[in-house]
């Protein structure tokens, strides 16, 4: 008798935040209610955060991001949408065998819900978490989930030095520079965390110190040519520093004229760089005396990227086997 057991399906997710379906006030206070109520995010207590949240932050925040995200949405949806789903389509072709989709951990397409339909099929799932440094507020809450609902999947825990996605941003800086000339200083900018999760011991911050480090030295730069500051500060207390928006003034009222900022705690351009970095953070810089802040884009979905998130998935295949 020939054995009729199916073979199990490989299949990877390529994991993002979420983002909107729309850039209106009613998706984006749906969108923000999912994310921020989750506990790996605002770590308030509940029983005063969730009113908080529902009664105050969504109503008077829904309608002012709802206008962010308006100014940069693309013709296929919001633009962290739109290359999260271009990068899975890139690096299907580099690996025959495995199924590639993109999901979301916030609004659709769910990884909630695909999780539990390929736990019915029964396929070997790798989630990879389009986080390249590792937090307890971004990948910690896709662990949640997968523990949740098919803990047999395995996960990509981080790559903030692999040695692929550092010459990949580096490359892209490099010729970022070549066509658009070079600022007199190179920011590197991270999405921030507040200083509290890291003294718990979340190892974010060390990491993005440790990529910052290693595509500066893959670029040959010398200490005084780059910073590292962190952007996207949301609510009280105390968050990881020097912030982005009051370096960017301090840069420009030290007489400096061109800066570049990079953003490699992103995989995909989404509303904190297109719109916090290349529109917000770039006013702030003229207003304060600069003439030009030039945004190098994410990697998104170019083919150095797809290589390099294609090798990690390989990676994690190959040591199931
Ligand atoms: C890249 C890693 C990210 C970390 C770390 C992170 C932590 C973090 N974020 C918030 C609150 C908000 N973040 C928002 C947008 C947003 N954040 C990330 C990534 C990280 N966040 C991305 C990719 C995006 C963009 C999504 C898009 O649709 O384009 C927002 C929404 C926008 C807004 O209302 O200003 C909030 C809110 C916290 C509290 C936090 C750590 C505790
Ligand atoms: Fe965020
Ligand atoms: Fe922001």
């Amino acid at each position: 008798m020939t054995d009729t057991t199916p073979t199990p399906r490989d299949v990877l997710l390529l994991a993002n935040l979420g983002t909107p379906s729309a850039p209106t006030p009613e998706a984006v206070s749906r969108y923000l209610g999912e994310f921020l109520a989750d506990p790996r995010v605002v770590q308030l207590p509940r029983l005063f955060w969730l009113p908080m949240l529902r009664l105050v932050v969504l109503p008077l925040r829904s309608r002012r991001v709802a206008h962010n995200y308006g100014e940069i949405w693309m013709d296929g949806g919001s633009p962290l949408e739109v290359h999260t789903r271009r990068l899975a389509a890139a690096v299907q072709p580099l690996l025959p065998g495995v199924h590639v989709e993109h999901v979301m951990r916030y609004g659709e397409p769910a990884l909630t819900r695909r999780l539990r339909e390929l736990r019915a099929e029964g396929a070997r799932v790798l989630v990879l978490p389009l986080y390249p440094q590792y937090s307890t507020t971004t990948t910690a809450s896709m662990a949640d989930v997968i523990a949740r609902e098919l803990p047999a999947a395995r996960m990509v825990e981080d790559y903030h030095v692999d040695p692929d996605w550092v010459r990949a941003v580096a490359e892209s800086i490099r010729r970022h520079r070549e066509h658009h000339g070079r600022g007199e200083r190179l920011l590197f900018s991270f999405h921030g965390i507040p200083q509290r999760v890291v003294d718990q011991g979340d190892p974010y911050e060390r990491q993005c110190h440790a990529s910052a480090r290693a595509i500066a030295a893959e670029l040959g730069l010398a200490d005084g040519e780059w910073q590292l500051t962190f952007q996207s500060r949301f609510g009280g207390g105390k968050w990881l520093s020097p912030a982005t928006d009051a370096t960017v003034r301090a840069l420009a009222g030290e007489g400096v004229k061109r800066i570049d900022v990079v953003c490699p705690g992103f995989s995909a351009d989404c509303l904190e760089t297109l719109e916090e970095i290349s529109m917000q953070n770039a006013g702030f810089f003229r207003e304060a005396g600069g003439e030009t802040l030039s945004y190098i884009p994410c990697l998104n979905d170019e083919p150095a990227h797809a290589r390099a998130i294609a090798g990690l998935a390989q990676r994690g295949f190959d040591a199931w086997r």
